[in-house]
């Protein structure tokens, strides 16, 4: 089957680089840089384990399904440079890749645009890695892989926490010495890249609602929830690190911190102890005893399972009010990702909860995920399939492409590019020209 048929213009990688796995999507961007048009993606999943290409089209016919065991030394730099050559063989000859586009899950709190990598940029992020050592490390090192096998291609970082950056002093503030706070000790937030992209098409879709009061609950391998009013993100559960909120797959969510000095006094443990239980060892995993995939859980009948998912459910519901406090109200809940997308039962179980706050889910509409799946007289509540990819691609395109313009004036030119990096040249108006992949 042919991938290549009926390009023009250049190609966009966009990676994002898990602890186990580098998810990638590959775009074709027209000359000007006004449409994206999704070509393939897939994943590298099993790093260190047992590790296995898979990819699709765009049309979703699979175009690799192989191991790629013999290559894997458990490390992502290592495999890194052959996924970059499988993606260029499979790009047609006159579509070559002009630039790349990573999910970057903290930018602190000085980066809190896309920004065009450069020594400065990269330093800066090699800086946060102790604030999200799941992601930011395997982050960056996507970034350095890609400068040393193609250094001619420009690389644009998008961040999870920028989304959330213009939230209120209170919503960001912990309740610590004011030293602390201005230390940078405070509240960021991530998944902000798949808020964004949810946000985006409530406005195409629901534009009333994205002007009222929306809590998004994006409930992944990741989870987190976000209150967005008028588009804006207003609070969010996670907080400095990807830790606080509700319970995810091997991650606590948010315990009582005393907990943490009650175990290193008594269990003497020190703080790889602690990361290593906190990240790897907590939340569905660590109360089933089982599993941290919620597939799993709910194929369980084990009675661990059922209390995992019910703990689940009850923290996200008990998430839904909080940030709705925050707003002063709701106007409409909103699911997605893996869990939220796919998951019937838990959507189902979050909302039993909600039935005081005017939430009915509709049955036949939950378990055929249709867009709105509350009853007739519920507050709305639908599902929304995220694509934090898509948000990537974009914000890569309009970095580089205004921030090109600006320079030599076309997007035609921007390899080799010399210009700094410039968060401030965004188009927005650009934005409308683009239909989102789903
Ligand atoms: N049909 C399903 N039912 C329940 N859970 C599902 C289903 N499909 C996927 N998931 C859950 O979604 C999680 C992955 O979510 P996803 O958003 O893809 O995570 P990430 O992008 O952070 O790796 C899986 O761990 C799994 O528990
Ligand atoms: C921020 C975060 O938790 O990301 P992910 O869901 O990809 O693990
Ligand atoms: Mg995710």
């Amino acid at each position: 089957m042919n991938v290549h048929a009926n390009l023009s213009g250049g190609a966009l990688l966009v990676l994002n680089s898990g602890s186990s796995s580098v998810k990638f999507s590959v775009f074709r961007v027209d000359p000007e840089g006004r449409e994206i048009t999704p070509l393939f993606a897939g994943q590298l999943t099993g790093i260190g384990t047992d590790a296995r290409l898979s990819a699709k089209t765009a049309a979703r016919e699979p175009i690799a399904d192989e191991s790629w065991a013999e290559r894997d030394t458990g490390s992502v730099p290592v495999l890194l440079p052959h996924l970059i050559s499988w993606i260029e063989r499979h790009l047609p000859q006159d579509l070559p890749l002009m630039a790349a586009g990573h999910r970057v899950v903290h930018g602190g709190a000085n980066l809190h645009r896309p920004a065009r990598i450069t020594d400065d940029v990269l330093a800066e992020l090699e800086t946060l890695i102790p604030l999200a050592p799941l992601h930011q490390p395997q982050n960056v090192a996507a970034i350095k892989v890609l400068a040393e096998s193609r250094g001619d291609l420009p690389q644009v970082a998008c961040f999870d926490t920028a989304f959330h950056h213009a939230q209120p002093l209170n919503s960001t503030t912990y309740a610590i010495p004011r030293h602390l706070t201005e230390a940078g000790i405070r509240r960021y937030g991530f998944h902000g890249l798949s808020y964004e992209y949810v946000a985006r098409q409530l406005l195409a879709t629901h534009p009333d609602l994205v002007r009222g009061r929306v809590v998004v609950a994006h409930l992944g391998n990741g989870s987190s929830l976000c209150a967005i009013k008028d588009g804006t993100s207003i609070d969010t559960t996670m907080g400095f690190s990807v830790l606080e909120g509700v319970p995810m797959g091997t991650r606590s969510g948010g315990i009582d911190p005393g907990i943490l000095i009650y175990l290193m006094r008594k269990f003497d443990m020190d703080v790889n102890d602690l990361e290593r239980l906190l990240y790897h060892q907590s939340g569905l995993l660590g109360v089933s005893g089982v599993s941290n995939d919620m597939r799993v859980l709910l194929g369980s009948s084990d009675p661990h399972c059922a209390e995992a998912v019910d703990l689940f459910c009850l923290r996200v519901a008990k998430e839904v009010c909080t940030l709705a406090c925050s707003m002063g109200g709701i106007d409409a809940l909103v699911f997605t990702a893996g869990i939220g997308e796919h998951s019937a039962e838990v959507r189902a179980g979050v909302c039993a909860h909600l039935n005081w706050l005017g939430i009915d889910l509709d049955a036949a509409r939950n378990a055929d995920a249709e867009a709105l799946i509350s009853s007739d007289t519920s507050l709305p509540v639908h599902v929304i399939a995220t694509d934090e990819e898509f948000m990537i691609a974009r914000h890569t395109v309009d970095l580089l492409t205004t921030h090109n313009a600006a320079c030599r004036g076309s997007v035609a030119r921007i390899r080799g590019s010399t210009c700094g990096p410039d968060g401030e040249r965004r188009n927005p108006d650009r934005q409308r020209d683009i239909e989102p992949r789903r």
